[in-house]
């Protein structure tokens, strides 16, 4: 379980989180949504211990991240925006990279079958274990992403805009490789991403974050007749509403 605790976080005058706490419980998939701007990303990295926040706490089953950083980097799965693959790694490399290095290193056969069974699971076959990222599509990328990010077999994994650059098909077809592969693992899930069809798809929970704090949090089937303001001009993507639209 992952719980956060009144996070503030500021950079020079610009407060952008104001208290922020939620909690995630195990196995759960909480995404975040929230406009451009309002603080999303640095939610992610302060969790991930990237950004060190100003105030507030955060703790995975009652532990403090902060004090165990490490140990937490090596349970948790991330995919960034864009994939983020190493251009000059083979694709098999990039879903290995951390078992070929670090803590979790393994012989390299090893690393490698692991790879192409992850790689498996995300739908690619065999053939791509070699390729370069740059032979690969948009969406092949983001599957390799995803592959590398349960590598490890993470209990906590991180989605970063999964859906980013992608045309609806294929966010969708991510979108559902992204939500059997969570509940396959039984991992808790923090997805940030404005693409409704993402919340729609990856979410139990839903949580808005707007002006430095979490405005609603509930469950997914609440998010439609929530009475929020905010929460209905964000889902509807309504330029007239109280969040102001800069134009
Ligand atoms: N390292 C930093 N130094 C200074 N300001 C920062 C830094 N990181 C983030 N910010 C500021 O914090 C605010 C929130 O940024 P953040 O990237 O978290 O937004 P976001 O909600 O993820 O937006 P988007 O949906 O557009 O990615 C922005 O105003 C940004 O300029």
């Amino acid at each position: 379980m992952i719980e956060i605790e009144g996070l503030q976080k500021s950079f020079g005058a610009k407060q952008v989180l104001r208290g922020v706490s939620l909690r995630v419980d195990r196995g759960e998939s909480l995404v975040v949504i929230g406009g451009s701007g309002t603080g999303k990303s640095v939610l992610l990295k302060c969790i991930l211990g990237l950004v060190r926040p100003d105030a507030g706490t955060i703790t995975v089953n009652g532990a403090p991240v902060a004090a165990h950083r490490e140990a937490f980097l090596g349970r948790f799965g991330m995919l960034f925006q864009g994939a983020a693959l190493f251009d000059s790694l083979t694709v098999w490399q990039n879903v290995a990279f951390r078992l070929l290095r670090g803590p979790e290193r393994r012989p390299k056969a090893e690393a490698r079958a692991v790879a192409v069974e992850k790689l498996a699971r995300v739908g690619l076959g065999p053939e791509v274990a070699d390729l370069f990222p740059a032979e690969l599509s948009g969406g092949m990328q983001k599957r390799v992403g995803l592959a590398r990010a349960i590598a490890t077999d993470p209990t906590v994994i991180f989605f970063d805009e999964p859906t980013t650059g992608l045309d609806p098909i294929m966010a969708g077809v991510i979108n559902a490789l992204i939500n059997s592969v969570v509940r396959e693992m039984g991992a808790t899930a923090i997805t940030i991403t404005h693409d409704m069809s993402s919340v729609r798809a990856i979410a139990d929970k839903v949580a808005m974050l707007h002006a430095g704090k979490i405005r609603w949090h509930g469950p997914i089937a609440d998010m439609d007749s929530t009475s929020d303001p905010y929460v209905h001009q964000f889902i509807h993507g309504l330029a007239e509403g109280p969040i102001a639209a800069v134009r």
